[in-house]
């Protein structure tokens, strides 16, 4: 099949790859002229792994095309595909202008029948909008609108696209279902067929029931930590549980990205717009927003209160491993605090530091850990990559000031930090103290 897809970023560059990689041909316009150059030129803008090989092959197999052309990639297209950026206002409404623009560029150039399917993450209500606006600015409706809501996570983006679990299809007729189902074919993944707003909606409360997960087991966690109970053997004990599932039971310093915030707060805006409090992802949004500073009072006990002159090494900035994304980390909001305490941050992410640099201003980042704990008076890990975990515990005894870590994300094991020599602090588990210290120094 022949697939336009209108926004090059995460999502529509990832689908575009695979799309390609199982057969179809894509090509994938952006109105961001230089990433277009660059993509033509093989270089790959955002950090996924295997993104780039994926598309260099596909690109050499000449199934895969980048454009700044609508006209290129729409004409012949059987399926146009909205992917573009669906960002909240500052009062949690949902943007709709790229959405919008996006909508007229393909209307501008929609001669023949095609199924326009929208794979943002929209408000419930957007795709028939969006119909009654394609209709009006092409003057005809020959056309069918879907909705194709996304689930890949970013990390393992191209993973999770080739071995999707379900797809979800909101349409109108058999043609755009027909169509749709063909498109996916070689996924051999479950279907989901609905409506236009069952379809919208099931995106949303997909993504606030996973963050109520996480917000649920941070609450558990900071009980944990004052009856004497280890958060992470609760969440392998309930995990176990198959209604339950072990999956996003990780307690930490909560959630953050592109979307699960961004997701969130319009499902609480879609829910008011319809005279509906939506009180439990309020609640969610609440604890996943004060979880992140626990790191910070944790680091205030165990050095005494005052950070100002403090150095603190900081590991991990990304909203996860295996990203360069900074949208939405929690390393945000929890290094500005520290700054505002005066603390001196020195901070170590694989690849996320430049990006973290043109948000945060005057941090100062290093290209090892080892450069960042030397001299430390205390290391926070925000991001649990994993080769933090192979972190050589006895060099940085060795090395750091004063023997303080403060994990954010449960990486190291009680069991092996209570053989060295660390104050250790993790989240919702018992606090480790250096020998000869005894608890609540
Ligand atoms: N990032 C993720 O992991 C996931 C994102 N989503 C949803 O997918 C949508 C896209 O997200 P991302 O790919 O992360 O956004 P992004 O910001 O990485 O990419 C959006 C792209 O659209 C382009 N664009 C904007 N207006 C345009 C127009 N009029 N014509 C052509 N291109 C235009 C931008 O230049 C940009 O390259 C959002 O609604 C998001 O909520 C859904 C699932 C996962
Ligand atoms: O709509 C989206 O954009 C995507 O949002 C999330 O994907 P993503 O944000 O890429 O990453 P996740 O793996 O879900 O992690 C999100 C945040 O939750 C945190 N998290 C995750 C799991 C967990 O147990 N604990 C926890 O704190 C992560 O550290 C991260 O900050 C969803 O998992 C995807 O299904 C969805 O498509």
């Amino acid at each position: 099949m022949n697939i336009c897809i209108i926004g090059t970023g995460y999502v529509g560059l990832v689908s575009g790859a695979c799309y390609s990689d199982i057969g179809h041909n894509v090509t994938c316009i952006d109105i961001n002229k230089e990433k277009i150059e660059s993509l033509n030129k093989g270089i790959v803008p955002i950090f996924e792994p295997g993104l780039e090989e994926l598309i260099k092959k596909n690109v050499k197999a000449d199934r895969l095309k980048f454009s700044i052309e609508f006209e290129q990639g729409i004409q012949g297209a059987n399926i146009v595909y909205l992917i573009v950026g669906t960002d909240p206002l500052s009062n949690g409404e949902t943007d709709l202008t790229y959405l919008k623009e996006a909508a007229k560029s393909v209307a501008k150039y929609l001669t023949d029948y095609k199924l326009i399917a929208i794979k943002s993450t929209v408000p419930v209500g957007t795709c028939r909008k969006i119909k009654k606006l394609i209709t009006k600015e092409a003057g005809h409706s020959n056309f069918d609108i879907a909705s194709n809501p996304e689930f890949l996570r970013e990390g393992s983006a191209i993973s999770d696209t080739f071995n999707m679990e379900r797809a979800v299809f909101g349409v109108e007729t058999d043609r755009a279902e027909k169509l749709l189902r063909k498109l996916h074919e070689k996924f051999k993944t479950k279907v989901v067929v609905t409506n236009l707003e069952s379809s919208e909606m099931i995106k949303y409360a997909a993504n606030a029931f996973l963050a109520t997960k996480i917000s649920f087991i941070n609450e558990i966690a900071n009980v944990c930590e004052k009856v004497g109970a280890d958060v992470t053997k609760v969440s392998e004990g309930i995990g176990l549980d198959h209604r339950i599932s072990p999956f996003f039971l990780n307690a930490g310093i909560g959630y953050g990205g592109s979307c699960f915030p961004k997701d969130t707060s319009s499902l609480v805006k879609i829910a008011e717009e319809v005279g509906y409090d939506f009180k439990i992802v309020k609640d969610v949004e609440r604890v996943n927003y004060e979880q992140r500073f626990k790191v910070i009072e944790k680091l205030k006990e165990a050095i005494g209160g005052k950070l100002k002159g403090k150095r603190i090494a900081v590991l991990g900035l990304a909203f996860k491993p295996n990203t360069d994304d900074m949208r939405g980390a929690p390393s945000i909001d929890i290094i500005y605090k520290l700054q505002q305490c005066e603390a001196n941050i020195i901070a170590y992410d694989p690849i996320a530091s430049e990006n973290a640099k043109k948000i945060i201003p005057n941090l100062k980042t290093t290209n090892s850990i080892l450069e960042a704990a030397n001299g430390a008076h205390a290391l926070i890990i925000l991001t649990e990559w994993p080769e933090f975990q192979d972190i050589d515990l006895e060099v940085l005894e060795k090395i750091m000031d004063n023997n303080v870590i403060i994990d954010g994300r449960n990486v190291f094991s009680i069991s092996m930090m209570k053989s060295l020599d660390f104050y250790y602090a993790s989240i919702g588990r018992e606090t480790i103290y250096p020998k000869g210290k005894k608890s609540s120094q």
